[in-house]
């Protein structure tokens, strides 16, 4: 069995409103970390809570583990939206509870302080002097306790500071080495996705656009042009069925993917553009996120 997570057509309305979660179709292999993608109110939330059992679907299907959802017997951890803490005990005492709930070995809390990294100095401090960074390990530590398979972070980076995001981004890299677990982990930060995860889903209001391992996605060139006419040589790229990102400033050079350098500036000279710029970029995860979501347009 090599899946993680298999949802089918997931579909969730909240009232007359479209659908929050439209037939989504996602697939997670084990041991991958999944970036789930989608600008604010694309459904990414929504459809987390759903995986977890905290809103009910009313169409579609969730298997965890190759199981029903709700049979699924392993443990899935999560942090969803900010992390609630007592901020009146310390980082250990507030691992401790949860701990208790879950009936497992004292030994646990030690585990999971060195995954994210807290050490004995800060885990005896009240959590509510904590920083968010801080706030945001020691939640995930919890989330940790029982050494779940998946582990479900909810724009884990959020309000981080840069070191933060640094620490952040180093914990997610260390998560799967802990042992066998599958992270998704869902962002609006492309930038920070694209430097850890192995899989991409791009959730764009409601729907699934895009889902593939980012090396297949990123395997695409993208080619800068300039030339004395961009609409025009936009358009002329567009009608030969390459992809032209919209959403960059006019001074910028145009992006192009969908074919070699060569075959681009050939189209561009034989319709005659005058061509001053010609070259050659690997695709980064925000220009195939902007392409994919002007296609949707
Ligand atoms: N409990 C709710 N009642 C009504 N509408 C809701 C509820 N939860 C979410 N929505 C709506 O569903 C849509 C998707 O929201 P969701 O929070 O899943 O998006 P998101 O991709 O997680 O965005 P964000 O990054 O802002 O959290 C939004 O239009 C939101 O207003």
């Amino acid at each position: 069995m090599t899946t993680a997570l298999e949802i089918r057509d997931l579909t969730k309305r909240f009232g007359k409103r479209p659908p929050a979660v439209d037939h989504v179709s996602i697939t997670v292999p084990r041991r991958a970390i999944y970036g789930f993608l989608g600008a604010n109110g694309a459904g990414k939330t929504t459809t987390l809570k759903l995986v977890l059992g905290l809103l009910r679907p009313d169409g579609g299907t969730i298997r965890l583990f190759g199981q029903p959802r709700g049979s699924a017997t392993h443990r899935v951890g999560s942090l969803i939206e900010t992390p609630s803490l007592y901020d009146h005990l310390t980082g250990r005492e507030n691992l401790d509870i949860a701990r208790r709930l879950l009936a497992l070995p004292v030994r646990e809390i030690n585990r999971v302080l060195e995954i994210v990294d807290l050490d004995a100095g800060a885990a005896n401090r009240r959590a509510g002097g904590y920083s968010l960074g801080m706030r945001q390990r020691l939640a995930i530590a919890r989330a940790l306790l029982g050494s779940p398979r998946l582990l479900i972070l909810d724009e884990p980076a959020n309000g981080l500071d840069p070191d933060g995001i640094r620490d952040m981004r180093a914990l997610l890299r260390r998560l799967p080495e802990t042992g066998d677990m599958t992270l998704i982990v869902s962002s609006h930060l492309l930038s920070e996705v694209e430097l850890v995860a192995t899989h991409v889903g791009l959730l764009h209001r409601g729907r699934l656009l895009l889902e593939s391992p980012l090396e297949e996605l990123r395997g695409g060139e993208a080619v800068e042009v300039r030339t004395d006419d961009p609409v025009r040589s936009a358009r002329i790229l567009i009608d030969a069925g390459f992809a032209v990102a919209t959403d960059r400033p006019a001074e910028e050079p145009l992006l192009v993917t969908g074919a070699p350098p060569a075959v681009i500036a050939g189209l561009l000279v034989e319709r005659g553009q005058a061509l001053s710029h010609l070259a050659s970029r690997r695709a980064s995860l925000e220009t195939i996120y902007h392409d994919q979501i002007a296609r949707a347009a």
